[in-house]
């Protein structure tokens, strides 16, 4: 097969679909590589580094998208990109379909099969394609909180780990699952008061024990979430309802019951927010203001830290890309897994959540395919 990895044009984006280490392993197993030229600067990967694993370097991405039978980023395409994939190509990245109707339907006039990283299963109930990217976000999440929570951007002037003789910040985390746990890790660290909101008891278990009295955990109840917001420093959007827009679990009317300065971080904001008053941002200007609360709304946090995220993600979606070059549409047939992936194929929507989400008929992925 022919492999393509175009350069990221989203906005600071410096992440790379495929390393050189994981070009190396795609030519290995027989296919042929094209890269596009600097799509590894951010990471420090030249040209001549995936050069040395075996691929070709083409000049743009047009190249990539007009001959390529699969291509391999990381951010959803832009529309300039929708408008070059085809029919018949396989499209590997995130996608985020659920709040985004837009993307959805230019996908869908494409043709190309598109197969969302977040919404790749694994047997333990796990997302294994999302997960690096949210520890890597759930750790950036408080790092972006502290940064924010400062008078000169705008915050209150809170120090979350406070010093002795003052007490800490107050940090809350609504959803305590991949996200949410690094977070928590990092505001412990910095010696934040925590709190966790979560929907799932067992879950809650987990994190009681994982922290040792460390975090307060609490159900997640439209009570609950009003009463730790309005006493919070810092609040982290952690939820996730697998492939659907995020509900929104703070409401602009509540924000006037929130103390001045506060900072929201919605790391949920990939899947449309879970904050009413939020809007997807990007890291050139990352923060805005509602009603005197500070709001962080970044989509793609781990573009941040492309050396670590890109490395991570290739980790992750190395098996699975090799899974589709090596087998095409039979990979899906071969793996549950995998086939959870599949969003849109041919012009239709075979993600339950998504067309749930945006009104579209739900098309069975395997009858789709002709598994
Ligand atoms: N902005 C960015 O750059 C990035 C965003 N993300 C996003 O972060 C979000 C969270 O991802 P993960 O932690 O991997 O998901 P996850 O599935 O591991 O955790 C979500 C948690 O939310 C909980 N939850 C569901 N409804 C809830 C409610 N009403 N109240 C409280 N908790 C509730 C679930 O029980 C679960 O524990 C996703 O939307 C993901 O796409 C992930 C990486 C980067
Ligand atoms: C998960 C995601 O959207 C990201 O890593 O940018
Ligand atoms: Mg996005």
């Amino acid at each position: 097969m022919r492999v393509g990895c175009p350069k990221e044009i989203k906005n600071h984006e410096y992440r790379v679909g495929l390393t050189p280490a994981s070009a190396r392993e795609y030519v290995a197993h027989g296919h042929e590589v094209l890269i596009e030229t600097a799509a590894g600067a951010g990471i420090g990967a030249a040209d001549s580094d995936y050069e040395a694993a075996g691929a070709r370097i083409v000049a743009d991405a047009a190249e990539i998208f007009a001959t390529a039978d699969m291509v391999v980023k990381v951010k959803e395409p832009q529309p300039g990109e929708w408008a070059q994939l085809r029919e018949g190509q396989l499209l590997y990245t995130y996608l985020h379909l659920a709040p985004d109707p837009k993307q959805t339907e230019g996908l869908l006039n494409s043709g190309v099969t598109a197969i969302a990283y977040e919404t790749v299963t694994d047997a333990h109930g796990g997302l294994p394609l999302l997960a690096p990217m949210s520890e890597v976000a759930g750790r950036l999440s408080i790092q972006a909180a502290a940064h924010a929570l400062e008078k000169a951007k705008g915050g209150r002037g809170v120090l979350l780990g406070g010093v002795p003789g003052v007490a800490p910040g107050k940090v809350v985390i609504i959803g305590g699952g991949v996200v949410g746990k690094e977070a928590a890790k990092m505001a412990v660290g910095l010696g934040a008061d925590v709190t966790i909101l979560d929907r799932s008891l067992p879950r809650m278990r987990e994190l009681n024990d994982l922290f040792a009295g460390r975090v307060h955990t609490r159900f997640s109840t439209p009570t609950a979430v009003e009463e730790e917001v309005f006493a919070a420093d810092a609040v982290i959007g952690a939820v996730l309802i697998p492939g659907a827009a995020a509900p929104k679990l703070v409401t602009k009317a509540m924000l006037s019951g929130m103390q001045k300065g506060a900072v929201l971080v919605d790391v949920a904001i990939d899947q449309g927010g879970c904050f009413e008053t939020s809007h997807a941002t990007t890291h050139a200007e990352p923060t805005f203001e509602v009603d005197g609360i500070v709001h962080y709304c970044v989509a793609n946090m781990p573009g941040a830290v492309p050396v670590t995220s890109a490395m991570a993600l290739n980790n992750a979606t190395l098996p699975f890309g090799l899974a589709l070059a090596d087998h095409g549409l039979a990979a899906l047939n071969a793996d549950p897994h995998l086939m959870a992936g599949l969003n849109v194929h041919r012009g239709k929507v075979t993600n339950r959540a998504v067309a749930d989400a945006l009104g579209y008929d739900l098309a069975d992925p395997k009858s789709a395919i002709g598994g």
